[in-house]
């Protein structure tokens, strides 16, 4: 038998352990109808998000990048009753389209969406002197990593984990003369938790429809 190719190896994996029900299925289908882009995670990820998260007891998690609500509704799933989800959208279309999959998926008074650019949402949050997160999933415009990673760092618990998704970029990471500031932002992102001693991380690098990437864990000591 020859090798499957990793689509297969997705789709059989997916079917065998992922489990995705019609309120996941929905969102993806429902977000395609309103012309968003295909980005979400993969439903291989999203679970490892939920895994993450009930792993960790989580009670709050932040998320920077909603789309249509995708990888937040995996997320907020892992959380108790009383727990809450803020997801950080900067397009008001993309906000809306993920607030009727998140109605579907039953999860209104979990998740709250707040509209605007991550960098002027984190500021205001952080003001609020709320309870710190458990866990942060990073998912927006790379050139912003650096500094949602230090917004982060100030916003989760110790113990807590700070996720981020599209690390590796096809492996352009690895070079250090790449002019795109995608790579840039990302790369300064792992160079920031590879320097800090409040945190410990790594990446797993992954394949997917976007093509071969990774996603960086880290937690705060
Ligand atoms: C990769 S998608 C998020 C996918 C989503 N986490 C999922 O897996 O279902 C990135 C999202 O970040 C949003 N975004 C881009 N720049 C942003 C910014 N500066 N502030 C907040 N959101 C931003 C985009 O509009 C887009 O909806």
């Amino acid at each position: 038998m020859g090798q499957a190719q990793w689509t297969e190896v997705d789709a059989f994996l997916t079917s065998l352990l992922v489990g995705e029900d019609e309120a996941l299925s929905e969102a993806t289908a429902a977000a395609q109808r309103a012309g968003l882009p295909p980005i979400s995670v993969s439903p291989a990820q999203g679970k490892l998000l939920y895994l993450l998260a009930k792993t960790l007891g989580a009670k709050r998690v932040l998320e920077i990048g909603t789309l249509g609500g995708y990888s937040a509704i995996w997320m907020a799933r892992a959380l108790p009753k009383d727990g809450h989800l803020v997801s950080l959208e900067y397009s008001p279309r993309h906000a809306e389209v993920a607030s009727g999959n998140i109605a579907r998926a039953g999860l209104v008074g979990i998740v709250e969406i707040r509209v605007g650019a991550a960098a002027e949402s984190l500021p205001k949050l952080a003001a609020e002197g709320g309870e710190l997160f458990d866990m942060v999933f990073i998912d927006a415009d790379k050139g912003g990593y650096p500094a949602y990673l230090d917004w982060s760092l100030q916003l989760t618990r110790s113990g807590g984990l700070i996720v981020a998704d599209n690390v590796v970029r096809g492996g352009a990471v690895a070079d250090g003369l790449s002019r795109d500031p995608n790579v840039q932002g990302v790369r300064s992102y792992l160079e920031k938790v590879a320097a800090d001693p409040r945190l410990e991380g790594t990446v797993m690098q992954t394949v997917g429809v976007k093509g071969y990437d990774g996603l960086s864990i880290a937690r705060v000591v």
